[in-house]
């Protein structure tokens, strides 16, 4: 199996491409005599970039593309950004390796502001995250917040062409497409907490592809794998679908697990938030007692209007 070609399923924005790389890499860092293809791919996702998520059919569009390619042995593994990454795989799939995560922080971005709090009275602040938006709108209810898809680069351009006074993108894409420079202030967990796993870099592939997963085993990072284990847990509980106003951001320090989260009306009249701290072990029985808890305390309510606001008319 020497000439064996491992084949990475990816699609062609600049982020995946990154992404891919970067496995790319790290395996033939691991296995340097091991050969490694990309096989770019057209999601409907892409097709639909211009279109509201939540009317397309929100993130899994993006990867069932990819998955048909590793089903269909047409590809070995796909590279996602563990935010993008929906709660289920079909039959056969799985996530098998977590990477290193990279700041898992929202970054805010601006040409003429230098930080969120220093915006004028009724600027406009570009995002389509519900997460972001209720978030800033609870902080500075006076800012005028505006929808802004599309690909980072896409996104920047928006913010130049002098459609919005700032915007909030994730400092992990920032920095890994070499734009780190654009970053005006990395906001706090306390001042935008994370969307479930922002910042990490999840591999799937065939569960019963040993060759491949043996090949990726010393890619996977435990602490980041706990991590995003107890903020999945915590979303999967509630049901997050994929606009949602959810944050979730877990730490490991010494050697204790310290889960957040909130749920947020998307105008930002309500947050609700809440923490959890216990044993790395209990991950995912963490992320289930706090999510739990915030639907007993009206998350239920927020997230069933923002489901409601979401179905097709
Ligand atoms: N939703 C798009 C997306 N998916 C992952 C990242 C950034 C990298 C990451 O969080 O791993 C981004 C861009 C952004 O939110 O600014």
């Amino acid at each position: 199996m020497v000439d064996k070609v491992l084949r990475i399923a990816t699609r062609q924005s600049p982020l995946a491409l990154w992404q891919a790389q970067y496995v790319k890499q790290r395996l033939q860092a691991y296995h340097p005599d091991l050969q490694v293809e990309l096989v770019p791919m057209v999601t409907r996702g892409d097709v639909l970039l211009d279109t509201p998520l939540a009317k397309v059919g929100g993130k899994g569009l993006f990867v069932k593309e990819l998955e048909l390619a590793m089903l269909e042995n047409r590809a070995d593994i796909a590279v996602h950004s563990m935010k993008d990454v929906p709660v289920a795989f079909p039959e056969g799939l799985g996530l098998v390796t977590i990477c290193e995560r990279e700041d898992p922080r929202d970054a805010f971005v601006s040409n003429h502001y230098t930080s969120l709090d220093s915006l004028p009275q009724g600027a406009v602040v570009g995002t389509s995250s519900l997460r972001r938006q209720c978030q800033i709108a609870a902080r500075r209810p006076d800012l005028q917040i505006r929808s802004l898809r599309g690909n980072v680069g896409t996104r920047l351009g928006k913010l130049d062409s002098g459609e919005y006074d700032a915007i909030i993108l994730a400092v992990a894409g920032l920095k890994r497409l070499k734009l780190e420079d654009r970053i005006r202030e990395a906001l706090a967990p306390e001042v935008s907490l994370p969307a479930v796993g922002q910042g990490a870099v999840g591999v799937e592939c065939r569960l019963n592809d040993t060759w491949t997963r043996e090949l990726l085993a010393p890619l996977h990072d435990t602490d980041t794998a706990i991590r995003v284990t107890a903020e999945r847990a915590m979303n999967t509980r509630l049901e997050g679908g994929c606009q949602v106003p959810i944050g979730s951001f877990a730490l490991l320090e010494n050697g204790q697990l310290w889960l957040r989260a909130l749920v947020g009306a998307p105008d930002g009249s309500q947050i609700i938030a809440g923490e959890r701290r216990g044993e790395p072990g209990q991950a995912e029985a963490m992320g289930i007692s706090l999510a739990e808890e915030l639907l007993a305390r009206g998350a239920s309510q927020i997230l069933h209007d923002v489901y409601q606001g979401e179905k097709p008319q």
